[in-house]
């Protein structure tokens, strides 16, 4: 269906540039305003758009002039202006009221642009950068078009989010600079991660933009933890120019950081199970407490590691035994050890203290909070956390999903059984994983072992796997021949 949309609006445009010539009827202007620098320190794109094929009507009726200049006074760097007429209603007139209205701001024109015929005509109508999707162009016209943007002096903003458009991306990048960008949504079904740009981060160079989903200001802080330049904000900020500018303050006054780290991380693990075994869910094996059992899960595969700190716990573990088992598992496996995880089950405790100082120095990757609130501390300490919803009733499914932002990422659900935290052993009622997998990508845990783990991944298809009870030889002590089991199991 991706191939569909994108196939559907690039037809519909070449017959159009056949009928109404490359300036779509428009006649052609002569350049005056002087050139911008496109996301060269950190900054927003705030975009001038009417609809899209996924949300329909957005803003039908959005004037680009009032609205340029309420994104200019939101202390944007930058107007995105979508220029595509079949899909998004917008038109190249639009560039020039924009390019008038916010004489200091960069202007990005955003179209599915096809020859460097038409980067010639966004420079006359006033952009300082165009759009170029790699997956609509092929490697010699793509860097065609990047090279002519660069003779203009524009920038040349390439999208990516194949591995295909990875290796398109480095070719631009060979013959010049550029500014890469990432959809967070997937085209063929219009579904929002926030996980596909953290993913896609690390190979996209200097400047890079997160594209797509931005709706919260926690959204957008988001983003910027996770190390990108600059975030492309559409329909948020189109339907409310007035509150752009909460988005644009919460994007300037965030920084790279240990939480967007954690979230990296986790995604490119995800890309890799994604890309070398499709179907197979990432795997979280808690309750270690030593090193013979965290080096053997991790031999097998395990992608992250859970370490109790949390008293009542029979497995509960602590700082120096946690220090030398991540030692370990760094020696042997380096960059490739599995993630890991502080799992705190209570507030105001010594363990809770020492999980959090652990995260914050590096030696675990997170804090899992199980079944209670996210502290403030979590926040300020700069580190990798989530939280567990113990599911009860669909009432608590309609709250996790309420809570999820993309601040959020992913929230794992356990089952719930009075009076004991986690580790119950226990399965959640199947409706009311279907519930939440519904709404969103499935971490859980609960009973999971490596007799039913078959039947849980055809069943519910989870993204990650959270076990500890049932591969148990003692408290605390894992059975390497139920580990081995559940490995075979999963593959
Ligand atoms: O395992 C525990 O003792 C525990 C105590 C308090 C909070 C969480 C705990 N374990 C978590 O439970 C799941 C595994 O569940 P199961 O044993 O496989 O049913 C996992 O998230 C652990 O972190």
């Amino acid at each position: 269906m991706s191939r569909d949309i994108l196939a559907e609006i690039v037809a519909k445009r070449k017959a159009d540039i056949e009928r109404l010539g490359i300036c779509f009827g428009f006649e052609r202007p002569k350049r005056t305003r002087p050139l911008h620098p496109f996301i060269a320190k950190p900054g927003t794109i705030l975009e001038v758009k009417r609809s899209s094929p996924s949300k329909g009507n957005i803003a039908m009726g959005l004037d680009p002039v009032e609205t340029a200049r309420k994104y200019a006074e939101a202390g944007t760097s930058a107007i995105s202006v979508l220029t595509e007429g079949n899909y998004f209603n917008g038109s190249l007139a639009d560039i020039l009221k924009v390019a008038a209205a916010a004489p200091n701001c960069a202007i990005l024109r955003k179209d599915f642009l096809l020859s460097p015929e038409e980067i010639d005509v966004a420079y006359d109508f006033g952009a300082d950068a165009v759009l170029l999707i790699a997956r609509i162009l092929d490697d010699s016209t793509l860097c065609a078009m990047a090279n002519r943007a660069r003779e203009l002096g524009m920038t040349p903003f390439v999208e990516v989010r194949t591995e295909d458009d990875l290796r398109k991306l480095k070719l631009v990048q060979k013959d010049g600079e550029c500014v890469a960008g990432v959809n967070a949504r997937d085209l063929r079904n219009f579904h929002i991660d926030p996980l596909i740009p953290a993913a896609f981060r690390k190979e996209l160079g200097p400047r890079a933009v997160f594209e797509s989903g931005v709706k919260e200001p926690s959204d957008a802080a988001f983003a910027r933890r996770l190390g990108f330049e600059g975030i492309l904000i559409g329909e948020a900020a189109a339907k409310s120019p007035d509150s752009a500018k909460n988005l644009v303050s919460a994007f300037l006054g965030a920084e790279p950081n240990g939480y967007g780290k954690f979230w990296k991380a986790y995604a490119e693990k995800r890309e890799e199970i994604r890309k070398n075994f499709p179907g197979k869910p990432l795997a979280k094996i808690c309750g270690i407490t030593n090193v013979e059992d965290a080096l053997l899960a991790a031999e097998l595969g395990a992608n992250m590691l859970g370490f109790m700190f949390y008293s009542k716990s029979p497995r509960n573990t602590n700082e120096a035994d946690t220090r030398k088992i991540v030692q370990s598992l760094k020696e042997k496996f380096k960059g490739q050890a599995p993630l890991c995880v502080g799992v705190v089950a209570d507030h105001g405790t010594a363990e809770e203290k020492t999980a959090i100082a652990l995260a914050s120095e590096g030696v675990l990757d997170a804090v899992q909070f199980h079944g209670v609130a996210i502290p403030a501390e979590a926040e300020s300490a700069n580190i990798g956390y989530y939280s567990t919803v113990r599911l009860q009733s669909m009432s608590e499914v309609e709250a996790l999903i309420a809570a999820s932002k993309h601040s959020l990422p992913r929230t794992l659900i356990d089952a719930y059984v009075p009076d004991v935290v986690g580790g119950t052993g226990k399965r959640i009622d199947d409706a009311l994983v279907d519930a939440v997998r519904a709404q969103e990508a499935l971490w859980m845990a609960g009973g999971i072992s490596p007799e039913n783990i078959a039947e849980i991944v055809k069943r519910f298809e989870p993204e990650l796997v959270d076990l500890s009870t049932s591969l148990e030889a003692t408290h605390g002590k894992k059975d390497a021949d139920k580990l081995r089991a559940f490995f075979k199991a999963i593959r």
